[in-house]
């Protein structure tokens, strides 16, 4: 079975090796060597048509002007129709492009519909619940998709105003906890409770839980969309009018998400950017534009702006200074954010209510609460 399996697909690819060959050969004579054939052929022609006349009237300098222009015009000529030949390629790699455009977009359209992909995608649906004030998880194994077990039977159950640091040497599986929890990798065993994600347009009201991950990123976009992300410039107007105070005398709303969004970047002190860049409307490739410490501040400031009762924060603040670092876990309490942290850094225990400790990356893990 195997063995005519394997003859099939040899086959199949001397096949293909030989109509590439010939493709080549044809290519090459059509693009290479017809256009000079044709230009001496055509040359011939007229000197042939003409008696050699214009070889008597003309200098050599002018019979080899004209000579070359009639070379240069039949080898574009031909150079055309070698790209008409070369089309089908393209049309081949295009559709072969959309093609996984499409499945991409089935995908996605199945993950959001909730649909489960042969089972692998998405977790089982009992094993993933929806908690309002709430994440807990209750006996999941953390498990890579190469099958390594990270951590056995994981226990804990984080309220509102509990945070809980994440700790443990490099590779025991601090971002693979995040990566279970935001549903990247599935559960392979237990049940996990957690807020919804989504922000709700309507009523502008926060997000459940917002992820703000090891890497920063920026979108494509102004100063004001880097940290309005993922809402449009629309949805954030509502959701900052919202969130204002009653009573806002102001009637210009964008001047109002405006002031929010300079409130948020003093607090994470990237004011400076404002004037230095141009104001909100500024157009940048921000990723290249600012440091690793500013886009990670940059991320803290899309944290506050979107409010949410949970952050999942994994290491995102390791390129700030120390007390940066402090000034925002600080912000971030005072906003009433519970907060899921991955970090090293000894400053941001007092933060915390508990202690999760991923002891060596094979399954064990203790778990201590911390005296603030
Ligand atoms: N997609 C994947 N497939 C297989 N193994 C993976 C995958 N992603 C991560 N791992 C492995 O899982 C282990 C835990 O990775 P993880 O990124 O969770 O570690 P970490 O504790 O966050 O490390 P660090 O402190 O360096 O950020 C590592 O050994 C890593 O190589």
């Amino acid at each position: 079975m195997i063995e005519s399996r394997f003859r099939e697909l040899l086959d199949h690819s001397m096949l293909l090796l030989k109509k590439k060959w010939s493709y080549g050969i044809l290519d090459d004579f059509v693009t290479k060597q017809l256009p000079n054939n044709v230009t001496w052929g055509l040359s011939l022609l007229y000197a042939v048509e003409n008696n050699g006349d214009r070889a008597m009237s003309s200098t050599q300098g002018e019979l080899a002007h004209a000579l070359r222009y009639l070379a240069s015009v039949v080898s574009q000529s031909f150079f055309a129709f070698g790209d008409i030949l070369e089309l089908h390629k393209k049309f081949a790699e295009l559709s072969g492009s959309i093609n996984r455009i499409f499945e991409l977009e089935e995908l996605l359209d199945s993950a959001q519909s909730g649909d489960s992909l042969n089972g692998k995608l998405s977790p089982s649906k009992n094993s993933e619940l929806y908690s309002e004030d709430s994440i807990s998880f209750v006996e999941v194994d953390i498990i890579t998709p190469a099958q390594k077990l990270l951590a056995r039977q994981l226990t804990f159950d984080i309220g509102q105003g509990k945070s809980l640091l994440l700790t443990g040497p490099n590779g025991s599986g601090k971002s693979s906890v995040f990566r279970v929890l935001r549903g990247l990798w599935p559960i392979a065993s237990g049940r996990l409770a957690k807020p919804l994600q989504h922000i709700n347009k309507e009523t502008g009201s926060g997000c459940g839980i917002f992820y703000v991950p090891q890497r920063p990123y920026t979108c494509l976009g102004t100063l004001r969309d880097q940290i309005i992300y993922p809402l449009s410039h629309d949805e954030a107007e509502v959701m900052a009018l919202k969130l204002s105070e009653k009573g806002t005398q102001s009637t210009e709303i964008t001047n109002i998400l405006d002031t929010c969004l300079k409130n948020i970047l003093e607090n994470v002190r990237l004011n400076y950017l404002l004037e230095r860049e141009g104001g909100w409307d500024a157009n940048s490739n921000w990723e290249d534009t600012l440091s690793l410490g500013e886009q990670q501040r940059l991320g803290m400031a899309r944290l506050f702006f979107h409010k949410p009762k949970f952050a999942i924060l994994d290491e995102c603040t390791n390129a700030t200074s120390v007390d940066v670092e402090e000034q925002l876990y600080r912000l971030a309490n005072d906003m009433g954010i519970t907060f899921v942290t991955s970090s090293q850094r000894p400053a941001l225990i007092p933060f915390h209510s508990l202690e999760l400790r991923l002891i060596d990356g094979e399954g064990q893990w203790e778990l201590r609460s911390i005296k603030r």
